[in-house]
């Protein structure tokens, strides 16, 4: 019998294995040189984009049920993805302009996305039936991915649902509303007369002063970032004012881990593994399970409260936790949640993220612009005043800072017209359904013009930018520039009212805004204050404000860069008094 011999030659003439590998390898090579195959390979991708940039772009149809125009693409299933992702605003504008009709849509990895920014539209989708145009299934899987919620806790999110949602409702109304108000602007009272320490060393300093990297530039003037100082001024009142000054006591850096997972929104959305190596990523998920460890010995902490078991002495006595949270851990514990199961994250962001940032938006616009401060503060002054402390031979108190938001929100149209147009320049939200059948959605515009009336199919999402209609040169004249009074209207008599109009910096339908009054009216609370107690200017140069470019978030936009400012307290009535006096 003949051995197996790799090495002995072939004697039918065949080539041996290694030079098969070697010859297999050349035809390969021949064949993918080949100036055929080289154009094909070279081409290919070529003629797929140009076929489905053909063939994507859907026809419109016509009468009152047209399709929505689809914006055409190249890259097939990814469709729009990349461009999306780079800047959404950017892509949704241009689009828009080439829209027949200012509503299209885009191929999101597989799924369709019908943008619809016009008011009357808007009206049309929010109008509809919710088992229809559905908000629960968006909701839930922002809660899983976003707040971390266990995916298989959502029975027990199914049963609780309707108690837990109607908690929400006390934050529109009283008790609830005045009792988280009431204790907000108490906070902000404190805190607004103690803004800046005017020292230098550190251990002395405010955390929000830690926070901006303030630096003393004499005994009456910090130099301070802006963005920093107004966020955690925000935060540091109305944070405890919900959670009890305990929570920020006992978690001094939560605040800041809540901006660094909001940060990392994008990373959680797009189900980045937690171990990839993006560090806004990374630095996110440490965030948001520290944010957990602080919610869930909160949780922990309020069971044995009410259970009437030892809580740690550094909770207190927790009586200043509010009713509203109070109520939710009750619910909690009435459908048997476990600790890790409970989503107090998702009310704490929504809490501290847009409001913190609004307020710096607002105070930047109405500082950068000539002659408004003072007319603010005439307006403010009977609802946010400084009152002389108390003087014992030559030690006195700090001024006592006394507001009143509820006046502040009735009775001062120009201050509450600076917070709308705020929320109208930096305010990005949008609202996301999906659609469980087909719908027509149309304009009720009561005139003789023709109804446009689009079908939207099952199974496709709706988007709405409002941030597309609130930057809209048609409604808006000059929609880049700061000017409150487009929302201000004089009647006859002269009395000056202010109207939100059509803009939605809250959303819309189910999922609108439930903590927008309290947010109007802290915003407004914090504003007056600061503007009673303090006088700011641009650290660089002392006239020129500088307005950052914005950086996309789910609603406020975040600034691009910060903003150095000066700041140092006012001088009051009776101090300049005093002074004439002692210089008669
Ligand atoms: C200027 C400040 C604020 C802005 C611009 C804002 C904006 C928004 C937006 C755009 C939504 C989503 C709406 C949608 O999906 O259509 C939302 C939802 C929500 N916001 Fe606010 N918000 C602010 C402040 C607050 C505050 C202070 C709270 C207090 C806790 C709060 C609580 C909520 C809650 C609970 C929801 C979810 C509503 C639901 O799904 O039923 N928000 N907010």
């Amino acid at each position: 019998m003949m051995e197996d011999d790799f090495y002995r030659p072939s004697s039918n003439g065949t080539v041996p294995p290694i030079a098969l590998g070697t010859v297999l390898w050349g035809t390969v090579v021949d064949f993918l040189t080949s100036p055929n195959v080289v154009l094909a390979l070279f081409l290919g991708p070529f003629i797929i984009a140009i076929l489905t940039r053909y063939m994507s772009g859907r026809p419109v149809g016509k009468g009152a049920n047209k399709l929505v125009w689809r914006v055409p693409y190249w890259i097939p299933f990814i469709g729009h993805g990349f461009s999306f992702l780079w800047d959404p605003t950017k892509l949704m504008k241009e689009a828009r302009e080439q829209s027949p009709h200012g509503v299209f849509s885009l191929y999101l990895g597989g799924t369709t996305h019908n943008i619809i920014s016009d008011p009357n539209l808007v009206r049309s989708v929010m109008a509809q039936r919710e088992s229809i145009v559905q908000f629960s299934p968006v909701a839930w899987r922002i809660i899983v991915k976003f707040f971390g919620i266990p995916e298989e806790s959502k029975f027990k999110y199914d049963k609780a649902w309707e108690e837990l949602n109607s908690t929400l409702g006390s934050l529109m109304r009283d008790p609830g509303l005045s009792e988280l108000l009431g204790r907000t602007v108490k906070n902000m009272e404190k805190n607004v007369s103690e803004m800046i320490t005017f020292v230098d060393t550190e251990i002395d300093l405010q955390p929000w002063e830690k926070f901006g990297n303030a630096s003393l530039i004499s005994d009456t003037e910090t130099e301070i970032d802006l963005v920093a100082l107004m966020r955690d001024m925000m935060g540091h009142a109305s944070i405890p004012a919900m959670y009890g000054s305990a929570f920020l006591q006992k978690y001094p850096d939560l605040l800041h881990e809540i901006y660094d997972m909001d940060k990392g929104i994008m990373y959680f959305f797009l189900g980045v593994p937690a171990l990839a190596p993006f560090p806004a990523s990374i630095k996110a998920r440490i965030a948001r399970s520290n944010i957990w460890g602080a919610l869930d010995d909160q949780q922990r902490a309020l069971d044995a409260h009410a259970e009437g078991k030892h809580v740690d002495s550094a909770w207190g006595d927790m009586e200043d936790i509010s009713v509203f949270a109070r109520k939710r851990n009750e619910i909690y514990r009435k459908y048997g949640f476990k600790i890790r199961e409970r989503g107090e994250l998702s009310i704490l962001w929504a809490l501290a993220v847009n409001s913190s940032l609004l307020v710096y938006w607002q105070i930047l616009y109405i500082f950068s612009t000539p002659g408004l401060v003072e007319r603010l503060r005439e307006e403010i002054a009977p609802y946010a005043n400084v009152t002389q402390p108390v003087s014992i031979g030559k030690i006195s108190e700090a001024p006592r800072l006394k507001i009143s938001a509820d006046d502040l929100s009735k009775n001062c149209p120009l201050l509450k017209a600076t917070y709308f147009e705020a929320l109208r320049l930096t305010d990005q939200p949008w609202s996301v359904r999906t659609l469980a059948g087909d719908v027509v959605i149309s304009e009720e515009n009561g005139s003789e013009k023709p109804k446009e009336g689009y079908l939207l199919r099952e199974g496709e999402f709706i988007t709405l930018p409002h941030d597309m209609h609130m930057k809209d040169p048609v409604y808006f004249l000059d929609p880049d520039k700061f000017e409150p009074e487009r929302f201000m209207t004089r009647d006859d008599q002269g009395k000056v009212t202010v109207d939100m109009g059509t803009i939605r910096p809250y959303g819309g339908g189910p999922s609108l805004c439930k903590g927008r009054i309290l947010a109007e009216r802290e915003c407004l609370a914090l504003i007056a204050g600061i503007l009673a107690f303090w006088d700011i200017e641009p650290a660089e140069n002392k006239k020129n404000w500088v307005i950052p470019p914005q950086q996309k978030t789910t609603a406020v936009s975040r600034p691009m860069h910060e903003t150095r400012v000066r700041i140092r307290r006012r001088v009051f009535n009776w101090e300049k008094q005093n002074k004439s006096e002692k210089t008669l």
